[in-house]
């Protein structure tokens, strides 16, 4: 494992059992998550986020199971260490925040008992303590008169200040990786700024890192360094924030940038991409975003793309730039002409 990295997923494959058969909610999942540095997981709803997030904390569903894959965290695999160990490591190394932070919160505790609660278990202050780090924590995440709020209850507060409950929460034990699952999409437009901009300057200021997962490009280029692009379970491009926008590779990238909503187009008249992602029953054969893709040939129809490795560390799983590529030198995604390897 490189030394750099806090976190290395490869090639996870997670499965969930059900009436209708197995569903392959993840399958070749990868991704480096480097000290220090925050990556986006970006993709449609159901292309694997959340449940790639909930297999490293090995959080899943009764009927969920990682059928393959590494997941290494400072040497060790988590898909093999016992569930004691992963009980130490939520929490204490790695934390998650969810969207909706009403349920995550306990309604009939105060916001300080929550937050003693995960000290007091994990970091072993007493009550004292542990309400005085509460206020700290809390002021840390610009919750005004922390000494007032930390005697209230989850009702009395507004949607981005839970949420700033939540975050205090999980930096509670001072972890080594922040996983936030779309933390801001149940807020309004303002208040979602507000908490993207105090992860990124608790990310700066505390030096963890951060997996950031949204559906959204535009709070990737904004917060991200590193953004894994997901489709149907699959990681379809990983690469450094500057090449994603600049020059992305993958036809599905390209297609979601280009739908990006802008300043000179009404957001609805935007056109994504056309086609539906597949059915997690019926998947192709070959290349997943073959169905949809502009520049698809015979081969991505048949044969599905392994995730391949640039010089620079970026990856990328399509036929277009391995030596086997069938089709023309200069191919046309989405308007935008890409030079094929072969
Ligand atoms: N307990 C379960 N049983 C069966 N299938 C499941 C279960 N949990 C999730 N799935 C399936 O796994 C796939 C991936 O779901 P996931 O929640 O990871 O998507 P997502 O990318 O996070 O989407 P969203 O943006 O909507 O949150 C979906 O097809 C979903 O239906
Ligand atoms: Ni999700």
């Amino acid at each position: 494992m490189s030394k750099d990295n806090v976190l290395e997923v490869r090639n996870l494959q997670t499965s969930f059992s059900t009436d209708k058969g197995e569903v392959r909610a993840v399958d070749g999942v990868s991704f480096d998550v480097p000290k220090g540095k925050t990556i986006g997981i970006v993709g449609e709803s159901g292309s694997g986020k959340s449940i790639t997030s909930l297999s490293i904390l090995r959080l899943l569903a009764e009927n969920g199971k990682i059928k393959g894959g590494e997941i290494r965290y400072k040497g060790e695999d988590l898909t093999k260490v016992s569930e004691k160990r992963m009980r130490e490591l939520r929490g204490n190394e790695i934390s998650m925040i969810f969207q909706e932070p009403m349920t995550s919160l306990n309604p009939v505790y105060t916001v300080g008992q929550q937050i003693s609660e995960a000290l007091i278990s994990h970091q072993g202050m007493n009550k004292k303590q542990a309400m005085v780090r509460s206020v700290e924590l809390l002021k840390l995440v610009g919750i005004p008169s922390p000494e007032k709020r930390v005697k209230a209850y989850p009702f009395e507060l507004s949607g981005g200040m839970r949420q700033r409950v939540m975050i205090a929460m999980s930096l509670a034990c001072d972890p080594e990786i922040l996983i936030a699952d779309e933390p801001t999409t149940a807020l309004d437009v303002t208040i979602q700024a507000q908490i993207l901009e105090l992860i990124k300057d608790l990310q700066e200021r505390l030096g963890m890192s951060v997996i950031f997962i949204t559906h959204d490009l535009g709070v990737v280029a904004e917060t991200c360094d590193y953004v894994a692009v997901m489709y149907a379970g699959q990681v379809v491009e990983y690469s450094d924030i500057r090449t994603l926008f600049k020059q992305p590779k993958h036809p599905y990238s390209i297609g979601l940038l280009n739908s990006l909503p802008r300043h000179d187009i009404d957001q609805e008249k935007l056109m994504p991409i056309k086609g539906n992602v597949p059915s997690p029953h019926e998947m192709p054969t070959g290349c997943r975003f073959a169905p949809r893709c502009p520049a698809a040939t015979d081969l991505c129809r048949a044969k599905m793309p392994e995730l391949m490795t640039d010089d620079s560390g970026n990856q990328i799983r399509c036929w277009i730039y391995s030596d086997e590529w069938p089709g023309e030198k200069e191919v046309n995604v989405y308007g935008e002409t890409r030079i094929a390897k072969g």
